[in-house]
């Protein structure tokens, strides 16, 4: 058998790619929390030029390092044309939800230089797997300088972000990659609406599909000036208790997804300039709030094309169909995007997306992105249609 070893990840609290298949192995948590007078109190060594920060979000200039380090050297696609660009203000959104940890902010500087060359974080988050609701670390925004790759800093990062966490009384952790590593809990496929076609053609992102014209692909992919929703408009604050109750009792029916309080969906889904869209159906007899549709923005630096700099992208993040068909609530939510224009709208096949990914001109993108729970075993991994989590 080709021996594909996972050095690290063969010594974490995961599911092991040996033990796929194994169903004596009981769902759940897989080692128990220890005493936190057991929890190693002092960082993890770092090689002798390198020392931790707890990044302080909170000041600009903090902000502009971390933005600055994963603007240079964060996720690229397969082809290294793209490579994420989130802002300052959706990093700040991102990693400061209610009861977040500073201290979860960890960054990596050279000593002498004080240069930031490595980050990675976690929020708190509540995230229910079948009837267990668990406190957990989202962890994200893992990233080593590209002038310090294949050092093995990674696991380094990775362990003290998992004591920091376990100083906290938490255990488990929920995470999503493009790399396969020990062990997927469902694996999804993200599929690319486009609203500029011209754009996205001339930087490569899109083909001319065979026996299409330019002008045949525009009109192909047009799309209304206005929605077309009675009552569709901007969430607002007042919205929260109806947004909540509503989400609460859409995500029930997924096998993991998060359990968002009013104040988490506040946070979460209040729209917030240029980082996140939340828009509302009011029934204008009752009232009533019946859906809910929000995306993100992030765009993506495009890599040594002479005319353009950046994709303006909108990412699926949260929606729910209760009397508007779900299809026509993700049409107006293009139509919103390419007003204020996007360039492509990107969705993930998690919850019911797939139900309208097609019929909306979406095509599939070219990966995968792959979930993870570290410390809690699943028997078997789920479909993406079982998943109600969205992780930035
Ligand atoms: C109870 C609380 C628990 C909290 C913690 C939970 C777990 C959180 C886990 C983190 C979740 C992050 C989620 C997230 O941020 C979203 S995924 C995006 C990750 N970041 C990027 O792709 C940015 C560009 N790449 C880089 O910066 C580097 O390539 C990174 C830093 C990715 C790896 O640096 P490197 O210089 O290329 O590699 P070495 O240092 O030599 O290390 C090689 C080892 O790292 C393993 N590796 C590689 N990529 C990984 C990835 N994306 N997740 C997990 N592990 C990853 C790899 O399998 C190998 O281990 P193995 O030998 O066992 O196979
Ligand atoms: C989720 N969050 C953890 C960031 C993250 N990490 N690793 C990833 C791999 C794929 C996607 C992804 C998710 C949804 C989607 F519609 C397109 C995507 O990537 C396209 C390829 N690409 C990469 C960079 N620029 C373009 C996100 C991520």
């Amino acid at each position: 058998a080709i021996e594909n070893r996972h050095k690290f990840w063969e010594t974490q609290p995961v599911g092991q790619f040996k033990d796929i298949g194994d169903s004596s192995l009981p769902e759940g948590p897989i080692e128990q929390p220890t005493a936190l007078s057991e929890v190693k109190q002092e960082p993890y060594n770092l090689p002798a030029p390198y020392e931790w920060i707890s990044c302080d979000l909170d000041t600009e200039e903090m902000c502009l390092e971390v933005y600055n380090l994963l603007t240079n050297n964060y996720v690229e696609d397969d082809e290294n044309m793209f490579r994420f660009n989130y802002s300052k203000e959706f990093l700040q959104w991102a990693l400061r939800p209610p009861g977040y940890y500073k201290s979860w902010h960890i960054g990596v500087r050279v000593k002498s230089s004080k240069k930031l060359v490595a980050f990675i974080t976690g929020v708190p988050a509540r995230i229910r797997v079948r009837d267990d609701v668990v406190t957990m670390a989202e962890v994200n925004f893992l990233c080593v300088h590209k002038k310090l790759r294949s050092k093995r800093l990674a696991p380094v990062m990775i362990k003290e972000v998992t004591r920091r966490v376990h100083l906290e009384n938490i255990w488990q952790a929920a995470y999503t990659a493009g790399v396969v590593i020990p062990t997927p809990i469902a694996t999804c496929q993200y599929w690319h609406r486009s609203l500029n076609p011209r754009k996205l053609i001339d930087v490569g992102f899109s083909r001319l599909g065979p026996r299409m014209t330019m002008s045949r692909t525009i009109k192909l992919y047009k799309l209304p000036d206005s929605t077309v929703t009675p009552g569709f408009r901007q969430m607002e604050l007042r919205d929260v208790p109806a947004v909540t109750r509503l989400l609460k009792g859409y995500l029930s029916q997924f096998a993991v997804a998060p359990d968002f309080d009013e104040n988490d969906v506040e946070h979460w889904l209040l729209p917030k300039e240029n980082v996140v869209d939340g828009y509302v159906v009011e029934s204008p007899l009752t009232h009533e709030i019946t859906d809910f549709c929000s995306f993100y923005t992030l765009p993506s630096t495009i890599l040594g094309n002479p005319n353009y700099s950046t994709l303006k992208a909108a990412y699926s993040y949260y929606n729910v169909a209760n009397k508007t068909p779900l299809i026509q609530l993700m049409n107006d939510a293009l139509i919103i995007a390419k007003i204020k224009d996007y360039d492509v709208f990107n969705a993930l096949d998690v919850m019911e997306n797939e139900s309208f990914l097609k019929e909306l001109k979406f095509g599939p993108g070219d990966g995968k992105l792959h979930y993870y729970l570290y410390n809690y075993r699943l028997k078997h991994p789920i479909k993406p249609s079982e998943l109600g989590l969205v992780l930035l």
